[in-house]
């Protein structure tokens, strides 16, 4: 059975690879840097071999020109050159790569790593160009040719005159349309601006003739003149592929700085190299100040990756977990199997790998921060505590384990911040639980009626003054085995609570507590006793599940869906409002409800509750007065 070929339409083919591989047209120049930066690292390889080549480092660079008029951008490269078959090969042939038939070949040796793979990122110079023209000259020809495409009808080569090997490559910019401009191309400060995001750490310098204004040659002081001048716009070597001795706080600062990580000088980093399953350079930092868009919806987490030291996301969301969504930073790694247009991964387990030592790393520092340097860790948990606390709550918990030991809250002993495991290593030795209050600030809770009792007893208490809080403690529901209890439950699972009422007491209050309890039907559980309140006449304590603070933090949510504590009055016995309501009840009905309501209304207040009805509240308050 014969064999047939597939055919392609090579100009419907170039048609769909130029407009739909890539979302960004400035990528253009990533790739055809690239390209030159393979080429001349090609020679290095020569080099190694061949006698008649020498590879001075200096002496190769990447030469870019814009002339406006002429709408035409230059590259120019001093790299190996391509002879006339190997431009009908490698640029006449879609998805055929010279550089990666060149790195099967040889071996890849002091970070000379060949960037090419798939064969199509030439072409996305016609994303921005209607010609393209490519005058190249091998080391190994005397002649030089020149290939030119429009893009659409296949291409012409024929020969020209070239004096050094290398390649230049001339893109005549499109004309503007209605929709797209193409002039941008053209602006030498927009190409700085490619050049510094996606190429930036090409080993080899990306020199640019560039317009600058210097003061005039015996002009007038003040006046100054156009002149042109050579820039080499790239950093060249990447900080992280510095050794970390060599490096100074001051030289991660700048870095922090000239990549707009953030706008305050960064409290830590981290510095990676690692060269394990996934090998990987990566440079880490947590931010001082929360950005101010941080706890919105604009907020964007993710580090720069890269691959080979050129750039492939700007932020890719996959290397954070959210609630490390704080750190900035980069990741460069040699392993990443990229897709064609070098917009995304082909797959992510190596991706799964470094995000997963990356969030091992943050949280060890994070730890040693908290240990040896408290104060720093202080400001950075004001600033970033609260994305914690949403972690250990948010995916059903399922990072608690992760989180536990950097969470921080306030404490009625320390008047400061303190962490569960110095909160546990503090308990005294009759206490089973974790005591903490919930309000909207420490002031507020420190007048809570409901701390009084476990204060007495010499327990420390964690406030809780922030939505989230309970919310997360719910989640982590013991740490080191060691429960949480609200001091606000109506079972406090102290020794106070298990002393019973006498059966004297019980009776004699019960058909006073059915009272109440009717008059405040709907609104409480359960009216009764409290055991554990010294100075205050009453309060409002919760059965079950939801809280009072919780039940505030849901109703104020825009979907709230009503959830409501089962509320249970406590009343002080010791109090002497407790003998004119016993008073009422045996005398006056009328005065007992408005007792009740009054009593309620004022554990409402106490517990930063709104008030049902107001205008019945004060007119209550008035009776009472007259
Ligand atoms: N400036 C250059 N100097 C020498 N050879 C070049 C140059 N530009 C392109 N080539 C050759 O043309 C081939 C095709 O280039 P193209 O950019 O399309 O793909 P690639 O770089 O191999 O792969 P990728 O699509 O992954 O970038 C290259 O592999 C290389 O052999």
């Amino acid at each position: 059975m014969e064999k047939k070929q597939f055919q392609a339409e090579s100009k419907r083919l170039l048609e769909m690879m130029i407009n739909s591989i890539y979302t960004q047209k400035e990528i253009f120049l990533r790739e055809l840097i690239s390209n030159s930066s393979d080429a001349i690292d090609k020679l290095y390889y020569r080099a190694l071999t061949d006698d008649a080549i020498s590879f001075e480092q200096d002496q190769y660079a990447i030469h870019i020109t814009a002339d406006k008029e002429k709408r035409t951008l230059t590259l120019i490269d001093t790299g190996i050159g391509m002879t006339k078959e190997e431009l009908e090969n490698n640029l006449g042939t879609i998805a055929k790569s010279g550089s990666l038939a060149f790195k099967k070949t040889n071996e890849i040796k002091d970070g000379h790593d060949i960037i090419g793979q798939f064969g199509v990122g030439f072409y996305s110079a016609f994303m921005v160009a209607d010609m393209v023209t490519v005058n190249s000259k091998s080391v190994d020809a005397d002649t030089a040719y020149k290939w030119q495409s429009d893009g659409s009808d296949g291409y012409t080569i024929e020969e020209t005159v070239k004096d050094t090997p290398g390649t230049e490559i001339t893109l005549h910019i499109k004309e503007n349309t209605e929709d797209e401009s193409f002039d941008e191309f053209l602006e030498d400060y927009r190409l700085k601006a490619i050049v510094k995001k996606y190429s930036d750490f090409i080993r080899f310098p990306i020199k640019m003739d560039v317009s600058t204004f210097k003061p005039k040659e015996g002009g007038e002081e003040g006046e100054t003149e156009e002149v042109q001048e050579i820039q080499t716009i790239n950093s060249m070597v990447p900080i992280w592929r510095k050794n970390k001795s060599e490096l100074t706080k001051e030289d991660y600062e700048q870095f922090y700085q000239d990549k707009r990580y953030g706008f305050d000088k960064p409290l830590e980093h981290i510095h990676l190299s690692v060269d394990g399953a996934v090998r990987y350079n990566s440079i880490l930092f947590i931010p001082e100040n929360t950005p101010f868009d941080f706890y919105s919806k604009e907020y964007e987490k993710g580090l720069e990756l890269y691959a080979n030291g050129v750039l492939i996301m700007e932020k890719c969301a996959d290397l954070l977990p959210d609630f490390f969504s704080f750190v900035k930073g980069m990741v460069d790694s040699e392993d990443l199997s990229l897709n064609i247009s070098r917009e995304m991964l082909q797959h992510d387990r190596q991706l799964k790998l470094i995000a997963k030592n990356i969030q091992s790393k943050i949280k060890s520092q994070l730890q040693t921060l908290l240990k040896n340097q408290r104060e720093a860790y202080e400001t950075f948990y004001q600033s970033f505590g609260r994305q914690l606390k949403f972690g250990v709550y948010n995916d059903y918990g399922a990072n608690k384990k992760v989180l536990e030991d950097l969470l921080l809250f306030h404490s009625s002993t320390e008047k400061g911040l303190v962490s569960l495991s110095e909160y546990v290593s503090r308990m005294k030795e009759d206490q089973s639980y974790i005591y903490y209050a919930t309000g909207e600030s420490v002031e507020r809770i420190e007048k809570l009626p409901q701390t009084e009792i476990v204060a007495d007893k010499g327990y420390e208490i964690l406030y809780f003054t922030e939505d989230v809080d309970e919310f997360a403690i719910k989640m982590l529901q013991s740490y080191q085995e060691k429960e949480f209890q609200s001091v606000s439950s109506a079972d406090l699972k102290m020794d106070e609570d298990d002393t019973e009422e006498s059966e004297e007491e019980k009776d004699a209050n019960k058909a006073l507590f059915e009272t109440m309890k009717s008059v405040l039907s709907g609104k409480v559980k359960d009216v009764r006793l409290s055991k554990r309140l010294k100075t205050h006449p009453v309060f409002l304590t919760a059965e079950g599940e939801v809280t009072i603070e919780m039940e505030k933090v849901l109703q104020a949510m825009p979907d709230n869906q009503h959830v409501k504590a089962e509320k249970v009055l406590e009343i002080n016995p010791n109090h002497d409002v407790f003998k004119a309501i016993k008073a009422a009840h045996e005398t006056d009905q009328e005065k007992l409800t408005l007792y009740t309501n009054l009593l309620y209304s004022q554990a409402l207040l106490i517990e930063g509750l709104p008030l049902e009805d107001p205008v019945e509240f004060t007119k209550d308050m008035c009776k009472v007065m007259v």
